[in-house]
């Protein structure tokens, strides 16, 4: 089984507010992006992204993934935002709006000339009907994208869509999105929760997230953070489950047979896989710091 990071909760924050960078060394987030795009004011994008590849390249954030968020493909930044975070370094560079393969590879050429070390990725976020439609071109166009990131603030807004609980109208294009990153062997990330008060709706939310498959959620505020991790960690009963499965099966095997049951359920060689992939989950939130 390849490396299990997690990321359960990854946090938004934007990059021109150095309260928030400084407070996120200590948030017990799996990961940061440090926004330059929608969270950073236009007369603040220069400032905002100096601060922001700093602390990037500062190694300040302990085991949490640092990514930034640089500006839209077509914005007026996009390229000085993709030269400069090449330089610092971080764990990936998250590009709003990926639309097309195309995009993915004009990226992956802007990190090699800006000289990104080779632990920089891609992040793609998928926020346009059109993504929606391309998310298995996007998903596969590099090696070096390793997320997709659902955008569903702009997806809503694309869609005319209204924000619902249950998020009936979001479904169709979380699903395609969640296909194309599982038939690619990518990570995906769900997208914000907007009303920060809201903590029921939240949890609900997420609870929503890890049933379909989401690896984790992305935020907007701390206070998110701990139902978040706790929503997308297998818990103590997920665990001993794993382990029952394994064993069952193991003993089976070892008898000669490809098949039992646990609990009543049947059990093959498939659970197992899932019982293992929990496993190794639960194994690397146990070894975070
Ligand atoms: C949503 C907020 C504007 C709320 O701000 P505020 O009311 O000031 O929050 P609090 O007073 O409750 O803050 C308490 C303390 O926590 C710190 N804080 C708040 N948010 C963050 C954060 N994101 N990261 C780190 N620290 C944070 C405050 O500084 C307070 O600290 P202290 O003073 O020491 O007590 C605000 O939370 C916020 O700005 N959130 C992030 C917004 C953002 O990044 N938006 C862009 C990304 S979302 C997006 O673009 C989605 C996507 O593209 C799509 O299409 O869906
Ligand atoms: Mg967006």
């Amino acid at each position: 089984m390849s490396e299990v990071k997690p990321r359960r909760s990854v946090l938004y924050m934007p990059g021109a507010n150095e309260r928030a960078l400084e407070k996120a060394k200590t948030l017990p987030a799996d990961a940061l992006i440090l926004d330059l795009e929608d969270a950073v004011a236009p007369d603040a994008k220069e400032a905002a992204r100096e601060r922001v590849c700093a602390a990037a390249a500062s190694g300040a954030y302990g085991d949490r993934e640092v990514t930034i968020r640089v500006n839209g493909l077509d914005t007026e930044w996009h390229d000085a935002d993709l030269r400069a975070a090449a330089q610092a370094g971080p764990a990936a560079v998250v590009v709003p709006k990926v639309d097309s393969a195309t995009d993915v590879h004009n990226i992956e050429r802007a990190l090699e000339l800006g000289g990104a070390p080779e632990k920089t990725k891609i992040w793609a976020m998928v926020e346009t009907p059109v993504a929606m439609l391309h998310a298995e071109e996007i998903a596969a166009a590099s090696e070096r994208l390793t997320v997709l990131v659902m955008g569903t603030n702009d997806l809503a807004k694309e869609l005319h869509a209204e924000f619902v609980p249950g998020r009936a109208p979001l479904l169709g294009g979380l699903s395609l999105c969640l296909l194309a990153a599982r038939a690619t062997g990518k990570v995906i990330l769900d997208g914000v929760y907007n009303d920060v008060q809201d903590l029921a709706g939240f949890e609900a939310e997420c609870r929503q997230g890890r049933e379909f498959g989401f690896d984790g959620k992305t935020l907007i505020h701390p206070g998110q953070i701990e139902p978040c991790n706790r929503a997308f960690a297998p818990s103590e009963g997920e665990v001993a489950q794993a382990r029952k499965i394994i064993g069952a099966f193991e003993e089976a095997k070892a008898a000669g047979r490809g098949v039992v049951t646990v609990d009543g359920r049947m059990i093959e060689n498939l659970h197992v896989d899932n019982a293992r992939r929990i496993l190794a989950l639960a194994d690397a939130i146990a070894g975070r710091r």
